[in-house]
Parts: C-alpha cells; sequence; structure tokens
C-alpha cells in the first residue's frame, strides 16, 4: 500500500494533486510520500515486538537528507557503504552509533572516519580488510567492533545482478573460513567480535531462502558460542522484495515473524538492512510527454524523464508501472513504448504499455522511491531531477532540481 492514489479522477501524492506539484517544480521530478516511508519502517520496527533489535535502512536505496532525517527522528539505524554514505547519515542526524558499514572494497580513510564516529560496526567480508582495520584502530587508539558478512550459498531466486550470497558472487566469506577468523577477531586487541552478518541478494520474494541463510548463521553462531566467542547480534541484511507489478512478497511483519519463529527464542539482538520495501513504493517518477511517435513498427510516446533519471528499466529490464496523472477518455489507446530522449535503444522506462495519452499529457512511474534517484546520472549532460517530499498537504523540496552550470561544476579546461 502507498499514499499515491486517484481521487476526482487524478493522481495525488497523500493530500497534494500530483499535477500541482509538476506545475510548480516542473518535470522530470521524483515525488516521495512521507507517511509511507514511516509506515514501512515502522512495521519492520514493530514485527519484533519486544525482541532485540535494530532496523538499519540501507542508505543506497534513498539517500535524500530528508528521508534519512525522517528515519532518524524514528530511531532508525543505517546500513551504509561508503564514506559518503557516512556523510549524509551524520548530516541529516542519524546516530553513528546505530551505523553498520557493508560493502567488499573499504578503502582505508573510509574506514578511518568511521572508527573516528564510532560506528557500531563494521561487516567485513575480505580478510584483508581486518588487517586494515586493526592497524588503524591500534594508530587510532581504539577497538574496532566487526562482524563478518559470511557467504551462506542460497539461491536467492531473484535477478542474477541482484543475487548475492551464492560461492560464484563476489560477496561475503566462505562459511568454512569464518571460524579461523572469528578466533583472529578475537584474540586481537584492536578487533572486537560484535556478530554475524549475511545478505543474500534484492528483491526476494520469497520467505523459504532468508530463512536457509538464517540457518546457515545459526550453525555458526553457536558453533563460536561452543568456542567461547559471544556474539552481540546476528544481521540478517536486507533484501526483501516489494510489488512492482504482480509479486507478492512477504509483509514485513510476516517476514520478521518467519524469522523470529526460525530463532526459536534464542536471544540474540536481530539486525536488518531494508532498502527497498522501506522506500520503494514510497515514490513516483513524474515525467511529462514531449511526443507521439509512430513508426512503421509501432508507437513511441518520447517522454522528459530517461535512463538517466530511472536506470532499473535499462540495467535489469525491470518493469514499474506507469500510469497517468489525469486519466483521459478522449484519446486513443494504444500500445506505446515509453522512452527518454537519451541516445540508447536501452532508453525507455517501459515497454508496450496500453495508454491514452496526448503529447502534454503527465505520466508517473510507480515504485520509484528506491534506486531511482541513487542510480541516476548526468549522462547525455542532463541536470538531474529535483526530489520533492509531500508530508499530508505539504509539498517539501527536499533536493532542487540540478541547473546547467552545475553540469560542469569542479570542471577545467587546459589553461
Ligand atoms: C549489504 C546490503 N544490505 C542491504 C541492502 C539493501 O537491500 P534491499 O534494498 O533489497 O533491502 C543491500 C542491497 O541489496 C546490500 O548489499
Ligand atoms: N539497484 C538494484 C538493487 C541492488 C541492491 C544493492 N545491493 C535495484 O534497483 O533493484
Amino acid at each position: 500500500m502507498d499514499f499515491f492514489d486517484y481521487r476526482d479522477g487524478e493522481l495525488y501524492a497523500e493530500d497534494v494533486p500530483v499535477a500541482a506539484i509538476a506545475a510548480a517544480h516542473g518535470t522530470p521530478a521524483y515525488v516521495y510520500s512521507r507517511a509511507t516511508l514511516e509506515r514501512h519502517w515502522r512495521a519492520f520496527d514493530a514485527a519484533f515486538g519486544d525482541h532485540p533489535h535494530l532496523i538499519c535502512y540501507a542508505v543506497k536505496a534513498n539517500s535524500n537528507l530528508a528521508v534519512l532525517n525522517l528515519l532518524a527522528r524514528l530511531g532508525s539505524g543505517f546500513d551504509i557503504v561508503s564514506v559518503g554514505e557516512l556523510e549524509r547519515v551524520l548530516r541529516a542526524g542519524g546516530d553513528p552509533a546505530k551505523v553498520v558499514f557493508s560493502g567488499v572494497g573499504k578503502r582505508e580513510d573510509e574506514l578511518r572516519r568511521a572508527l573516528e564516529v564510532g560506528i557500531r560496526c563494521f561487516n567485513v567480508e575480505v580478510p584483508q580488510e581486518l588487517d586494515r582495520l586493526e592497524r588503524l584502530a591500534k594508530e587510532m587508539g581504539v577497538r574496532a567492533p566487526v562482524s563478518l558478512r559470511v557467504n551462506p550459498d542460497v539461491d536467492a531466486r531473484t535477478h542474477p545482478y541482484i543475487a548475492t550470497g551464492l560461492k560464484e558472487n563476489k560477496f561475503g566469506i566462505d562459511v568454512a573460513e569464518a571460524l579461523d577468523l572469528y578466533r583472529r577477531i578475537a584474540d586481537s586487541s584492536h578487533l572486537e567480535v560484535e556478530g554475524i552478518d549475511c545478505h543474500i541478494g534484492s528483491q526476494l520474494t520469497q520467505v523459504e531462502p532468508f530463512l536457509d541463510a538464517l540457518d546457515r548463521v545459526l550453525e555458526l553462531a553457536e558453533g563460536l558460542a561452543v568456542e567461547g566467542v559471544t556474539l552481540r547480534h546476528l544481521d540478517l541484511g536486507g533484501g526483501l522484495g516489494i510489488r512492482y507489478r504482480d509479486e507478492n512478497p512477504p509483509l514485513p511483519a510476516e517476514y520478521v515473524a518467519a524469522l523470529l519463529d526460525r530463532l526459536g527464542g534464542r536471544g540474540w539482538e536481530i539486525l536488518l538492512e531494508p532498502g527497498r520495501a522501506i522506500a520503494g513504493n514510497a515514490g513516483i517518477l513524474v515525467t511529462r510527454v514531449e511526443y507521439l511517435k509512430r513508426t512503421s513498427a509501432k508507437w513511441f510516446a518520447i517522454v522528459d524523464a530517461a535512463m538517466n533519471d530511472l536506470l532499473r528499466p535499462a540495467l535489469y529490464d525491470a518493469w514499474q508501472e506507469i500510469v497517468p496523472v489525469r486519466p483521459r477518455r478522449e484519446a486513443p489507446v494504444r500500445e506505446y513504448d515509453i522512452v527518454g530522449p537519451v541516445c540508447e535503444t536501452g532508453d525507455f522506462l517501459g515497454r508496450g504499455r496500453r495508454l491514452a495519452l496526448s503529447e502534454g499529457d503527465l505520466l508517473a512511474v510507480r515504485s520509484a522511491g528506491a534506486y531511482g534517484f541513487t542510480m541516476s546520472s548526468n549522462y547525455n549532460s542532463r541536470p538531474r531531477p529535483p526530489e520533492i517530499l509531500v508530508d499530508g498537504d505539504r509539498v517539501h523540496l527536499a533536493r532542487r532540481r540540478e541547473t546547467l552550470e552545475d553540469l560542469w561544476r569542479g570542471e577545467q579546461v587546459l589553461p
């Protein structure tokens, strides 16, 4: 469920007509719903009841400061993958003690900054990162809290580009290798065992792969307990899918209930790193039809948003619903490829969509709140769109549209 619905024949974002937002801020534009973001975050949080837990929102899904700030105000933790994301969280008022740092390729400056601000945990998935972290922690006179991200070798049953929990993926450490590495951490005076981490992929629509991964994690956690290695938490990553079309992923409450059931009363604190399930259906991309073009093969609706604004269709052949902001009856219904102005055949937002369109109409691409703006670029020297956060009947410009000058900021021609 989201707060983008039709009223009196036009699409609203919470209590504001989307057409009014487009009139005030232009197109293309990302529009987010505060109520949806909050509801999704709370759904995860509440599902745990009094079981110790921390929801660490995956910043990569949508890193707008206004979004991070409102989640920080709810008490959210954050899953980051770069120092850039860390600085965003801090700027947005996030608590560094609730930050977990994921990623296969953390640089020294990134580790140092994270040690300096005192994050909750480093999710380590390359053995050499332990050496790097230990040396830096020693230099700085601190201890680095560590979880090993294990690769549970389970099939997430999702798009191959976003499956991360199989042996052949670059992610995680073999479960078989983990025990020795935990001994190494426990023996170090500058590293500290914090927990175990895993993340098996994104847009998962079934609960079983998560439970298989949890089984592997529990097996390891119990093995460690026998060795006298105590863990503070189990981090099960993110990855819960959303409905883009006809998928039926479990609701956050069902997913968490299944995890707690499998945990069977074992008291470890559970960390989750959901991104898409919180932000995905909390946003739309609003775009305007520039031209309707007929070729000998088909009809194209050429819109003012493109693959640089929303990459998912081009990159994963992802399907996202495209709806008219003000449905009209007078235009003929045709099958359109909805394409942008970028010079790539892969520049489409949707293909073969049956719509009644006229030039100048507004369209909304749904489920664009996660991996939309954060994956956007300036390809074809296109300024990136604004991000607008709607809160009831209030419209907050959370990021202004880039200007043409923004496109060459920091560039210099030869003297
Ligand atoms: C380590 C890690 N945590 C969390 C996430 C968030 O995933 P999702 O947006 O699918 O919940 C990702 C991305 O897949 C990730 O790589
Ligand atoms: N960017 C991807 C998900 C990748 C998740 C990152 N770990 C998407 O849009 O579906």
